[in-house]
């Protein structure tokens, strides 16, 4: 997948490139990631990319300028590429909030680029004009789009084909079929004289397999019970689902 990420800061994301399974995935050459910063397309002398906003108020806005050049050499970095039509996605808390069927549709694109805002924010005419589609990663507003950013690129790469190796893959993922996740035991056996339970000892796949859905779903309807509505099933799950009520019920 091509990336390229309008930032002012890219330093920043050398926590995305420089490690973890994101850094080997770009490192293996599954990832293309570049960062454009606005600052170097400035022409005057002080490299402004920010100005006061018309109508006042307190804050600064980022020039409509230095951000069209920064777009259009990220999209000409991306035709030479071989990527000729790049989706440009803006970070900003007006934006739509990103949840797993959001990444599984932003992952689906040979190539993306993502535009980052500072201060109060970007001139609205870039906007209207080079982005696709606006993205939040939930309803707070922070300093910039650079960590929105790398959550939603993390999200996205982990879930690219062999990025995961089998053992850590994204597909049995919790939030794959909606429910939260289980918990997670490993050594040792007792920890501060708390033991793992003992069915995860027991080598039963399918007593482990049951146990985990159970944990999940209780799990998701004690915290997030909306979550609930949106799941489906499978015949196996509604079965232990059954056998579970009736036991309590017993
Ligand atoms: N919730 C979010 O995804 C989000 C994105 C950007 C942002 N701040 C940016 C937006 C324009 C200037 C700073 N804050 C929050």
């Amino acid at each position: 997948m091509w990336l390229a990420v309008i930032t002012l800061f890219p330093d920043m994301f050398d926590a995305m490139t420089e490690s973890g399974i994101t850094g080997r995935a770009i490192k293996r050459g599954q990832v293309q990631f570049s960062c454009v910063n606005p600052r170097d397309f400035t022409i005057d002398n002080y490299h402004r990319v920010d100005d006061r906003p018309f109508g006042g108020g307190p804050g600064m806005v980022m020039l409509p300028e230095p951000l069209e050049k920064a777009i259009l050499h990220a999209k000409a970095k991306a035709a030479d590429a071989g990527y000729p039509e790049v989706p440009v996605v803006y970070m900003s808390p007006q934006g739509k909030t990103l949840n797993e069927s959001g990444v599984k549709q932003l992952v689906q694109y040979d190539g993306l680029i993502v535009l980052c805002g500072r201060y109060e924010g970007i001139d609205e005419r870039i906007i209207e004009q080079y982005v696709d589609q606006e993205w939040s990663i939930g309803d707070y507003v922070l300093t910039g789009g650079e960590l929105p950013a790398m959550v939603m690129l993390d999200s996205m790469i982990r879930r690219l084909p062999d990025v995961m190796t089998d053992n850590q893959s994204a597909e049995q993922d919790s939030f794959v079929d909606g429910l939260l996740d289980c918990p997670h035991y490993t050594k040792p056996d007792v920890f501060n004289g708390i033991a793992v339970p003992a069915v995860l000892k027991t080598g039963h796949h399918l007593n482990i397999e049951k146990w985990r859905f159970l944990q999940r779903y209780q799990r998701t309807q004690a915290r997030r019970p909306e979550l609930l509505e949106g799941v489906q099933l499978t015949r196996q799950q509604k079965k232990w689902l059954m056998s579970e009520k009736k036991s309590e019920s017993l």
